[in-house]
């Protein structure tokens, strides 16, 4: 049976779904956006936007209680309900996508709830709420941005619990007594540190040996120091081997026999695709790969585009939306549209100390065969850390490509580690050599100003 024939169908409206289909609607294309849940995505309703106003607040109480170290004293008592309120009223609207709905329409374009899936190259069919199905076929051609469901590892029993992953931590009205965490990466950490503050005994059980592991390994040995500090404990190493929940209690064996119960269980790890329910076979694509391929102009296919985090570029809203700008402008057909480059990646995990990474790790450098150089600059001993004291803890450190002279990656922790990356990110974007770098003038005594000291640190 012929579909509804329109220009583009976006399957799946996470931030650069959202994004392109407005794009292309402003442009006049006819576009139909599909999502099975709410518009927007994982980031607005269970990811970034929830859980940065979770560390908002979680910041406030880090930096209070420092107040004696600082400033006399301060009676702090944390309250969860004006976190809980401001993720449902201000952040979500109750988990209702309706202004984000309306946002698409208004903008020129069609949508329709549902899940869709490829059932011919150009052709996408949605099983809608009421379990109808509608096809559409596409003119143009197809945008995927079906993002990421949380990973559930096969641990015994686990399956079997009721744990959380990140789309209940955001809803929770009430902190746990104690929580065991599943997974030390930004997820893991981010989440770790704000129930931890908000009054729960937290223990994060990390397969890997450090902490984000996908950043320096100078950055993970730092978090697991200030969450030891706070109380957190950090198990690494280690994964579970198996989970049962009783009376109340999980209780989590892990694999070299120690026992840790808790109250609740956060799963944080890592995330999975299903590239076969998406029926990528129809156009021909491996349905048992983690994500698509996609070129410099994010098509996979004749007539078909990904963006987001099935193109494994990074599992970010930002990457997200930049792809979403270069698949708009190929899919209008403008004169030197812009491709892609993600030599200068920027990513931050919102702790306390703050990671921002950017480019190449200093490993990553050395596996590429780069002539490395590199320098780090402790923050607690620049002038900023001296005058800052308590809560001080960071550093910069800055990889080179010696042979070129440019810097090809950079990390920034500590206090707003993520806003002192900025210049770093123009620094690894814009190939400035390293020469020009050190003739700048760093304004004193900020925290950026360690950068020139982890230039002049370069060996
Ligand atoms: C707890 C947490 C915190 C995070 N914090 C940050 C952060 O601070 N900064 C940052 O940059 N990134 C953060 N991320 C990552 C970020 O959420 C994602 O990278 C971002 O949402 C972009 O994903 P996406 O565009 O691939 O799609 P997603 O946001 O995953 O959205 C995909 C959409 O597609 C829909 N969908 C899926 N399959 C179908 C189908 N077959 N038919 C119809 N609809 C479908 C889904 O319902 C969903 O709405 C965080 C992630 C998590 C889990
Ligand atoms: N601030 C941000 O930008 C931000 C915040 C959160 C998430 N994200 C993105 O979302 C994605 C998902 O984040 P994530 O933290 O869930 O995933 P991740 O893959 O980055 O980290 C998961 C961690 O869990 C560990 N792990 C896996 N299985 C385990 C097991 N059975 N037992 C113990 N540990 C186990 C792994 O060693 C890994 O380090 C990431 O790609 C990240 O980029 C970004």
């Amino acid at each position: 049976m012929p579909g509804a024939e329109v220009d583009v169908v976006v399957v799946g409206m996470g931030p650069g779904g959202e994004d392109v289909g407005a794009r292309l609607a402003r442009a006049g294309l006819d576009v139909v956006g599909v999502d099975g849940r709410l518009v927007g995505g994982e980031c607005p309703y269970y990811a970034c936007i929830p859980t940065k106003m979770m560390i908002r607040a979680t910041d406030a109480l880090g930096e209070a209680r420092r107040v004696p170290v600082l400033a006399g004293a301060v009676d702090v008592t944390q309250d969860w309900a004006p976190v809980a309120r401001r993720i449902r009223d201000e952040a979500t609207d109750n988990w209702d996508d309706r202004v984000a709905v309306e946002r698409f329409e208004h903008a020129g374009g069609t949508f329709v709830r549902g899940w869709g899936r490829l059932t011919a190259p150009r052709e996408v069919t949605v099983t809608t709420p009421d379990g109808a199905e509608r096809v559409f076929t596409a003119r143009r051609g197809v945008v995927l941005n079906t993002g990421t469901d949380p990973a559930v590892p096969p641990v015994d029993g686990l399956a079997e619990t009721p744990y959380w992953t990140n789309r209940d931590a955001v809803a929770v009205e009430e902190v746990p007594g104690s929580l065991v965490v599943l997974g030390g990466g930004p997820v893991g950490c981010e989440l770790a540190q704000v129930f931890s503050r908000f009054g729960a005994k937290v223990t994060i059980v990390q397969h890997s040996d450090r902490l984000v592991p996908a950043d320096e390994p100078e950055a993970g040995e730092l978090l697991a120091t200030a969450f030891a500090d706070e109380g957190i404990t950090v198990r690494t190493g280690l994964s579970a081997a198996r989970v049962s929940f009783e009376s109340g209690q999980f209780q989590v064996k892990l694999d070299n026999g120690e026992v840790v119960n808790a109250e609740r269980m956060l799963v944080a790890a890592g995330r999975k695709t299903d590239m076969k329910a998406l029926g990528v076979g129809a156009a021909g694509l491996d349905d048992s790969a983690r994500g698509v391929t996609v070129d410099e102009r994010m098509r996979v296919a004749d007539g078909l585009w990904a963006i987001g985090d099935i193109t494994g570029h990074g599992a970010f809203t930002h990457m997200s939306m930049y792809q979403a700008r270069i698949a708009a402008a190929d899919i209008i057909g403008e004169d030197d549209a812009e491709v892609a480059d993600y030599r200068a990646t920027p990513r931050v995990t919102f702790t306390d100390p703050e990671i921002g990474s950017v480019g190449l790790s200093e490993a990553v450098a050395r596996a590429k065969g780069l002539n490395v150089r590199v320098g780090l600059s402790e923050l607690q001993y620049s002038s900023r850390g001296f005058v800052h004291k308590v809560g001080n803890q960071g550093f910069i450190k800055v990889v080179e490509d010696a042979d070129r002279g440019v810097l090809v990656g950079a990390t920034a922790v500590g206090p707003n580690g993520g806003e002192v990356l900025g210049a770093l990110v123009v620094a690894v974007h814009a190939e400035v050599p390293v020469k020009l770098l050190r003739q700048m003038i760093y304004a004193y005594p900020t925290f950026h100003r360690a950068i020139e000291d982890a230039i002049d640190k370069l060996a």
